[in-house]
């Protein structure tokens, strides 16, 4: 494997929702063509976070530089998108191609093929005349990925792909990432699943706003560091859940 070059650089962050500081100063370094993964507990940042790579969120000091200036795209939670939008699935993985034709040109052969090969990746192809406001959260949401891979961007932001959906979708969406890897683009993926982020090639980790481990997941997810960011016991070396229980989904670390 080639050594990893830096796709961006966050340089002592800062920012701010009004008054209340959300991120504490965070330093660290995305590598270029790898999946990171940014894991926390509720309200520890992580969105906040993407935000800020997203260029959403100014920083309020600090800095966030990224080494080739290509094109962003950014899966926001299927939560987010309004469902009385009348537009249906391929359309909206259509507005994918976009920031490629412009709005106002006519597909070309190329951008159809890709939106194609977006909605099977998804196995969306079915429901894609249907109208996004009538699907389920699942598929609006994997609607919502087929979009961002449409965009073929160099850098890549999920917020949280996998919530709510169901074992077969996830595998779609981790296939579908690999891909998008496969062809050198930088992925960064918000989750709260200790298991997607320990299949991660890299690995942030946020507690209260603050970066508190960055590296490779097994050395990032610690049974200590886990407990710490989601507030847990450590019995016998091992993170436990509110029942004592130890290797709960959430919060067991990587071995
Ligand atoms: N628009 C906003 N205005 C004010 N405060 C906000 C806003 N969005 C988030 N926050 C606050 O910023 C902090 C970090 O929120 P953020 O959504 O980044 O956390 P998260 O780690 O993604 O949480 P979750 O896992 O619950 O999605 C929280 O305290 C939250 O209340």
């Amino acid at each position: 494997m080639t050594p990893d070059t830096t796709a961006l650089t966050i340089d002592r962050a800062h920012a701010h929702y009004g008054s209340r500081e959300v991120l504490r100063g965070i330093t660290a370094q995305v590598p270029s063509a790898r999946l990171t993964a940014i894991a926390g507990a509720n309200g520890a940042g992580k969105s906040s976070l993407l935000n800020l790579v997203a260029g959403v969120l100014p920083p309020s000091t600090g800095s966030v530089t990224r080494r080739d200036q290509g094109r962003v795209a950014y899966v926001t939670q299927q939560s987010e998108v309004s469902r009385s939008l009348p537009i249906t699935v391929r359309a909206t993985v259509t507005m994918g191609r976009w920031a490629h034709r412009g709005h106002w040109r006519r597909l070309s052969k190329m951008d159809r093929k890709i939106v194609g090969e977006c909605l099977e990746l998804l196995e969306i192809t079915s429901i894609a005349d249907r109208l996004i406001g009538t699907l389920s959260g699942g598929q609006r949401q994997r609607a919502l990925v087929a979009q961002g891979l449409a965009q073929r961007a160099g850098l890549l932001l999920l917020d949280e792909p996998s919530a709510g959906l169901d074992l077969h979708a996830r595998g779609l969406i981790d296939e579908a990432l690999r891909a998008a890897l496969a062809e050198g683009t930088t992925v960064l993926r918000v989750t709260h699943d200790l298991e997607v982020a320990g299949r991660a090639d890299h690995c942030l980790l946020l507690q209260d706003g603050r970066l508190v481990g960055e590296g490779a997941p097994a050395s990032v997810l610690t049974p200590a560091r886990v407990a710490k960011a989601w507030g847990l016991p450590v019995i016998d070396g091992t993170a436990r859940d509110v029942h004592g229980t130890p290797g709960a989904h959430l919060i067991r670390p990587v071995q």
